[in-house]
């Protein structure tokens, strides 16, 4: 017997106008238990809007979301119970302790966890008496984390999981949540930093002025940029720069004053360069050959590059 899962969060034709502006125009995806899954895209389009229809905070115009099978804004009480979303600045007391905001935010939940070990893990143990106010950028950053994650939930929200944190408690972060993914939590990512992206999430959503602009892995987003392979030498001797455009999966060729030339392509791109030189008896000095990443590709499919 062959069952389908549904998946957990589910976001079909989702829109949301501000002003007669739509800001989220159709946009659909789901995201499977245990799956993390990214939103990328530009200031301003529409990544908090949608991940904020997901958490029942904004009522989508049209469209329909449900997670877990509830509607988030019709069955808000129930979903509070099983989904975690970092909070804003604004919504912590700022006279609460980390200790009485880890206490009261696991009193909300049914099943919570131990927030002793959760603390430790985000390297609070030592803030547990100070005020959220008297906190610094890094430490709120990090307790905001905590909050989310306090209440066991199955589902987990995180918009800017990391900003503001320097790079070791970011990447203890990473390591977190993927244990966290590891337990069987379902989370849904809003993130500027590719290197995040990268590393976390088994597929991501690209937006750009509010539509999906590609859905899929890392590695599928990242082998659709331009010129997915870079390969940069200096030559022996004169190389025909129409012969190098013409090697198989070219996409640009640029010469550079100090005799450097730079061709993007792909895998076939590098082979067929390497005969063609050694036809001509030249030889590739400094030859560096790297692959495209996710910036580019990011870049590639939002035209956040142009001015
Ligand atoms: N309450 C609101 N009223 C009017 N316009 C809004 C409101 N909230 C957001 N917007 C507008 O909707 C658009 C999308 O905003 P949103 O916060 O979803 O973008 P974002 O992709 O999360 O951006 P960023 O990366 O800068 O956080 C922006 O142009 C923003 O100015």
């Amino acid at each position: 017997m062959t069952t389908t899962t549904a998946p957990l969060i589910e976001v079909d034709g989702l829109r949301k106008a501000y002003a007669g502006r739509a800001v989220v125009d159709e946009v659909s995806f789901g995201v499977a238990e245990g799956e993390i899954f990214g939103i990328l895209g530009p200031n301003g389009a529409g990544k908090t809007t949608t991940v904020e229809c997901v958490e029942g905070l904004r009522k989508p115009d049209a469209g329909r979301v449900r997670v877990a099978g509830l509607d988030p804004v019709r069955d808000h009480a129930r979903l509070t119970g099983l989904l975690g979303a970092q909070l804003q600045e604004s919504e912590v007391q700022p006279k609460l302790t980390v200790k009485e905001a880890l206490e009261l935010y696991s009193a909300f939940y049914p099943d919570p966890l131990d927030w002793r070990p959760l603390a430790e893990r985000l390297r609070l143990e030592d803030k547990l008496g100070t005020r959220f106010a008297k906190l610094s950028g890094g430490q709120k950053q990090r307790l905001f984390i905590a909050l989310a994650l306090v209440g066991n939930p199955r589902v987990v929200v995180l918009d800017e999981l990391t900003t503001g944190l320097d790079p070791r408690a970011r990447r203890d972060t990473w390591q977190l949540i993927e244990d966290v993914r590891d337990s069987g939590v379902t989370v849904l990512l809003v993130t500027h930093f590719m290197e995040e992206a990268q590393r976390l999430c088994d597929r991501i959503a690209v937006i750009d002025q509010g539509r999906i602009a590609a859905l899929d892995t890392p590695a599928g987003l990242i082998s659709r940029a331009a010129g997915a392979t870079v390969v940069t030498f200096v030559p022996s001797g004169p190389v025909d720069e129409r012969e190098l455009a013409e090697l198989p999966g070219v996409a640009s060729v640029e010469h550079r004053a100090d005799g450097r030339i730079t061709l993007t392509g792909g895998d076939e791109t590098v082979d067929a360069l390497l005969t063609l030189l050694a036809r001509h008896h030249v030889t590739a000095h400094q030859l560096r050959v790297s692959d495209a990443t996710l910036d580019d590709a990011f870049l590639d499919l939002t035209g956040a590059g142009q001015s």
